[in-house]
């Protein structure tokens, strides 16, 4: 049996559920989240958007086909030319200024998370930093249509947060997770238990750091 994606998640279910299902995204989704909570939040996203360029950076180092170069080289013009732009933008509209963003000190869920998912790539091949980033790329979407699935997601204008559910659960973002996903398919469907078990280790490693991650903007944490 070749192992899938989907083994991974199997091998993780009560963190992954914990990921998806956290305080954090339920608060968002029915409008209740305290708006410190979500501004210290997105103020540590975009620290941790720019520590996840440098993973896709890595990920063009480790790539071994042109075509492995041409994707890890797509997603860190994604981030660098699109994303940060957009969240700098979504930053100021919940007042926090650009220069703010600039000077923030990392919170130690960042830290840990984005040096850990880093460290992995630089240890291991390109399937263990893919492995280490799939939580985030794949969690989000998840966690998008997990909130538009729940009765008590309130959806439209009177939701201060509505605008990020629509971000993860667009197509273009929706699209990006599918392939992601479809690419990880493609290479554990060759690797041994042995090597499944190490990367379920990663996955699970990530997942609990997304976890953190939550914490730490429902909390404060810095
Ligand atoms: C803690 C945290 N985890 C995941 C994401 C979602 N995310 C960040 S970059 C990216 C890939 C886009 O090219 C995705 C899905 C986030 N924003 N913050």
């Amino acid at each position: 049996m070749p192992y899938q994606f989907e083994d991974l998640k199997h091998a993780c279910q009560a963190e992954w559920q914990a990921y998806i299902e956290h305080g954090f995204v339920r608060q968002l989704g029915d409008g209740s989240l305290a708006p410190e909570a979500f501004q210290h939040y997105l103020k540590q996203d975009y620290l941790f958007l720019i520590q996840f360029a440098r993973a896709y950076a890595l990920a063009a180092y480790k790539s071994p086909t042109l075509s492995d170069l041409r994707q890890a080289k797509e997603g860190l013009q994604a981030i660098v030319d699109v994303e940060l732009d957009l969240h700098i933008s979504y930053c100021n509209a919940w007042g926090i200024s650009e220069e703010e963003l600039a000077n923030l000190p990392e919170a130690r869920a960042t830290l840990a998370y984005t040096r850990y998912v880093l460290d992995t790539g630089n240890r291991g091949d390109l399937l263990d930093l893919h492995v280490a980033l799939s939580p985030c790329m794949v969690g989000y979407g998840e966690i998008a249509n997990w909130l538009n699935n729940r009765a008590q997601t309130i959806r439209g204008d009177s939701n201060p947060y509505d605008a990020w559910i629509a971000m993860y659960e667009s197509d273009e973002f929706q699209d990006a997770m599918q392939a992601e996903i479809r690419w990880l398919n493609e290479r554990l469907g060759d690797v041994s238990p042995t090597r499944f078990e190490q990367l379920t280790r990663v996955f699970r490693d990530a997942t609990r750091l997304e976890i953190d991650f939550w914490d730490m903007g429902l909390h404060l944490s810095d």
